[in-house]
């Protein structure tokens, strides 16, 4: 699989998870207003991929308008308010943006550093979160749930909470995967589904109300996620569903894990109850694949996400720091080899 993101030298190319799984497709954006219009309908979507189209879009702005700073900084403006729940967007933006004085090429190669700099992260995330699972779990194959997707198509390259369950698999210690499909747009279903059929995991798919009551039955050890905002004190913002999870593990004594790279850490927004949750359009609930399964007109309440609080979640786990009982402690620096 390429890179869900990626510059090819003159636009940037990303994998439509729109057309996923029926169709794999590479779309080229040329323009800041095909990456605005990429990140609104999700052909890019997943906080760290985000982040890295976020960047690619500045780039973008600064080769149109290279004598141009402050109309490059309003289209920056403009792809950093596409979606505001996942604070790796707007941070990508900003990572860009502060090489604007350097002139497009350093804005450019900044923005790549941005994807360069994704899968080593991913990948450390996710082994540590391996660890912690095991400590957690115990050394034995683990039935996991998993909610939306957290994958490389949510990443540039590898993935955060599906990272996690890869390089679980490839140590032999997962069992099965309960996929829940996600509503409305079935990240789960789609793309989850899709990487799980890729890395030849054992899962089921399911229902997102199934969830708890998995949990409930004992088929579940673990519950791991994904995350677009983590704020300070550890409250996590994730996709619409994850809260009911969470309030199911807790109650079963099921750990729950959220998995993210540093990027997504917002140590600027206090509790999660300052997190603005994105509102999407109410086609999205009307219909199913474009058909409708409600009335015109009905009126319909569609948060993409929901806050959990960190008292209900086990850990979060970033590339290098990790969040439990209420404090954030920062891993030993790996020792030289
Ligand atoms: C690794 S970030 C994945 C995160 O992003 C998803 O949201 P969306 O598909 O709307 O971009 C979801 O919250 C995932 O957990």
């Amino acid at each position: 699989m390429a890179r869900t993101v990626d510059w090819d030298g003159d636009a940037i190319a990303a994998i439509d998870q729109r057309a996923l799984p029926a169709e794999y497709r590479i779309r080229r954006l040329a323009t800041v207003d095909a990456v605005v219009a990429a990140i609104g309908d999700l052909t890019i979507r997943g906080a760290p991929a985000l982040g890295a189209a976020g960047a690619l879009g500045v780039a973008l702005a600064a080769r149109r308008h290279p004598r141009d700073p402050g109309r490059v900084r309003a289209e920056a403006e403009r792809v950093a308010a596409v979606r505001p729940t996942a604070v790796n967007l707007r941070r990508g933006v900003e990572r860009a943006l502060a090489r604007l004085d350097d002139g497009a090429d350093a804005v450019l190669a900044e923005a790549c550093a941005v994807l360069d700099e994704d899968e080593a992260t991913n990948r450390r995330l996710s082994a540590r979160t391996a660890d912690l699972l095991t400590e957690l779990c115990g050394d034995r194959p683990l039935r996991l749930l998993t909610h939306c997707n957290s994958g490389a198509l949510a990443t540039v390259a590898w993935g955060t909470g599906l990272g996690a369950v890869r390089e679980l698999a490839e140590r032999g210690r997962v069992a099965e995967v309960l996929a829940c499909e996600t509503r409305p747009l079935l990240q789960g279903a789609r793309l989850t589904v899709w990487e799980l059929r890729e890395m030849g995991v054992a899962h089921r798919l399911c229902v997102d109300a199934a969830g708890p009551s998995a949990i409930a039955r004992g088929l579940v050890d673990a519950v791991v996620v994904g995350a677009d905002r983590i704020a300070a004190n550890g409250d996590a913002a994730n996709k619409i569903g994850t809260y009911a999870h969470a309030c199911a593990a807790i109650r079963h004594g099921v750990p729950v894990v959220v998995v993210a790279p540093e990027s997504t850490v917002d140590h600027a927004t206090p509790t999660g109850a300052d997190i603005t949750i994105e509102e999407r359009a109410a086609d999205e609930v009307r219909t199913i694949a474009g058909t409708p399964t409600a009335p015109a007109g009905t009126p319909v309440y569609n948060p993409a996400f929901d806050v959990t609080p960190a008292e209900l979640l086990s850990a979060v786990v970033t590339e290098r720091s990790t969040f439990r009982d209420g404090a954030w402690t920062v891993a030993a620096a790996p020792a030289l080899r």
